[in-house]
């Protein structure tokens, strides 16, 4: 069995196809894959902090977290957002669980370095692998939130690409990301495939900005660390998912070095 790792960003989650929530719950079914998902939430989070006059504010591409905004990330991130795709996902499969990284010690933290005074923002460390494998190798399906847990109690506010990326890396699987744009544009066109130091000259230029940094960034480090196959796809296109799976290109794939796109 096989197991994939889709992040699902929250710029597409609300426009999820019931088609989509289908595919993955019978994944197992149908191709012997185990998906374990891991989503964000940006967008909600965003829209709940001015609701309640919070404001809040992005350094490239993570948020800004006081103890005040982390309060509101947890209640939309492991509340609304991660139970409604447990939902939407249990109308076709049983066993599907939500849980945050801070559920059974499965994300662990420290605060990021690489941007100073940025808060609660906090990078992974260890991911619980035992914990994953129990749920996936009974059938279940997790379904993850990125918040996670480092010393004395203190939560962090996790990039959902960066958790997926650093899940993926502990189960060696190939990450999906799964995001409301068909891949990564230049010129609004397609770029099929990007390596490393394309990814560098296209930060560099301001083409890949915000959220998506730390999308490629993430999938970078992900190939990095040895996981198989990262590749970046909308969520609205189905067969593209279909396509990962068999290991066909789809969207934007990553690699680290320049390579012929197969
Ligand atoms: N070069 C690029 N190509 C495509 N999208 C880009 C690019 N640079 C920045 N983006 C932005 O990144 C967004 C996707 O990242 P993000 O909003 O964080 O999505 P998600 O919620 O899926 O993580 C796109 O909707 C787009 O606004
Ligand atoms: C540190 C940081 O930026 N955390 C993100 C977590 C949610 C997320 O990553 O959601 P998307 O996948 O929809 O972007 C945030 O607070 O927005």
């Amino acid at each position: 069995m096989q197991t994939i790792v889709f992040k699902c960003g929250g710029s597409i989650v609300d426009a999820l196809p019931e088609s989509f929530f289908e595919m993955l719950g019978t994944l197992k079914a149908t191709h012997d894959v185990a998906p374990v998902i891991v989503h964000g939430g940006g967008p909600m989070i965003s829209s709940k902090l001015k609701q309640l006059n919070v404001t809040s504010t992005f350094v490239d591409g993570l948020r800004v977290t006081t103890n005040e905004v982390l309060d509101v990330v947890e209640m939309v991130l492991s509340g609304a957002v991660n139970k409604q795709i447990v939902r939407k996902l249990s109308v076709f499969n049983d066993k599907v669980v939500g849980i945050s990284g801070v559920d059974g010690g499965l994300l662990k933290a420290v605060p990021v370095t690489k941007v100073d005074q940025i808060g609660y923002v906090g990078e992974v460390t260890d991911v619980n692998h035992d914990f994953l494998t129990t749920l996936t190798t009974n059938g279940y399906i997790p379904v993850i939130s990125p918040l996670a847990l480092g010393t004395d109690a203190q939560r962090y506010n996790v990039n959902a690409d960066m958790a997926a990326a650093a899940i993926a890396d502990c189960l060696s699987a190939p990450l999906l990301f799964i995001s409301d744009i068909p891949g990564v544009k230049q010129d609004e066109r397609i770029l099929n495939h990007l390596s490393q130091q394309e990814i560098e000259s296209l930060i560099e230029a301001g083409t890949i900005y915000g959220g998506m940094i730390p999308k490629v960034q993430s999938a970078l480090e992900a190939l990095d660390k040895g996981v198989p196959e990262v590749a970046i796809v909308s969520g609205l296109e189905e067969r593209a998912i279909h396509q990962f799976i068999a290991g066909e290109a789809v969207g934007t794939r990553i690699t680290l070095s320049e390579v012929a796109y197969v």
